[in-house]
């Protein structure tokens, strides 16, 4: 389980939160959906441990598996490197990993379907080849939570949709606590159970995915008018899709 209970938030005299409750059983998926600047990262690592509470508490696993959102780095590492870095608790401090810990970080490239990228220099990687080494890092941890950053924000519209099926498909197997964080409320209804929004005013509202990703909600939140369109899926089924009101417009 991972989860907050009456946590807040200060940066000097600025309340980012104040007394968010919520619980991510395992099992479960959350998406967190919010304006920008309006706190979600800091909410993550809040959870995490990274940022301290200004009040109340947080409950979390000693280790969770966290996908950034920016996850540069200037080292010559390989991708397995990155991976078997996920490996860290287990080793301890001055521990060297082990054909175990080799094993697990293989393991998580293969699960995350990017073993093709176990040899190459993560500092020559896109940012989709990136996005999908950090996941492999966060599932080598071994954790039961995981906790993502807009983990699709800077992927072209293939590796949305690879991300988004590995997040629907860790979903599915109920044996994490998952998180993430997301702009786009379509991806909150392909890969969560639940969602927390982060409303303008300073409140937040949480419930199951269908309660929380619906037009009135969403065009309170972003302050655009939202509506459903229904578009066809790749079996001609008809599904639902929630867009704002500027999509479909046409320039010329
Ligand atoms: N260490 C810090 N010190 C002071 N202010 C901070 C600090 N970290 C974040 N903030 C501020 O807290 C607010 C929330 O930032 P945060 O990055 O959590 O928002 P966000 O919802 O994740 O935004 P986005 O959707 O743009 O990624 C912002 O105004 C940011 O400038």
């Amino acid at each position: 389980m991972i989860g907050l209970e009456n946590a807040s938030v200060t940066f000097g005299s600025r309340t980012i939160f104040r007394n968010i409750s919520f619980r991510v059983p395992k099992g479960r998926s959350m998406a967190i959906l919010g304006p920008n600047g309006r706190g979600k990262t800091t909410l993550l690592r809040a959870l995490l441990g990274f940022q301290s509470l200004a009040s109340g508490r947080r409950f979390a696993p000693k280790v969770a598996g966290y996908v950034p959102q920016h996850g540069a780095s200037q080292a010559k590492l390989t991708g397995l490197d990155i991976v078997v870095m996920g490996r860290a608790v287990q080793l301890g401090l001055f521990g060297q990993p082990t054909a175990k810990d080799r094993e697990a970080a293989e393991g998580a490239l293969v699960q995350v379907g990017a073993c093709h990228l176990a040899d190459m220099r993560y500092d020559r990687m896109s940012g989709g080849q990136r996005q999908m080494v950090l996941i492999a890092r966060a599932l080598a941890t071994g954790s039961p939570a995981l906790v993502f950053d807009e983990p699709t924000s800077a992927l072209d519209l293939g590796n949305q949709s690879r991300t988004l099926q590995l997040l629907d498909s860790l979903r599915l197997r109920r044996e994490f606590a998952i998180i993430f964080t997301t702009h786009d409320p379509n991806h909150a209804l392909a890969a969560a159970d639940d969602v927390l929004l982060m409303m303008p005013d300073g409140g937040e509202v949480s419930g199951p995915v269908h309660e929380m990703i619906e037009p009135g909600k969403l065009s309170t939140l972003y302050g655009v008018p939202m509506r459903w369109v229904d578009v066809q899926g790749p079996v001609g089924e008809i599904r639902r899709a929630i867009l704002p009101a500027f999509a479909g417009i046409e320039a010329a």
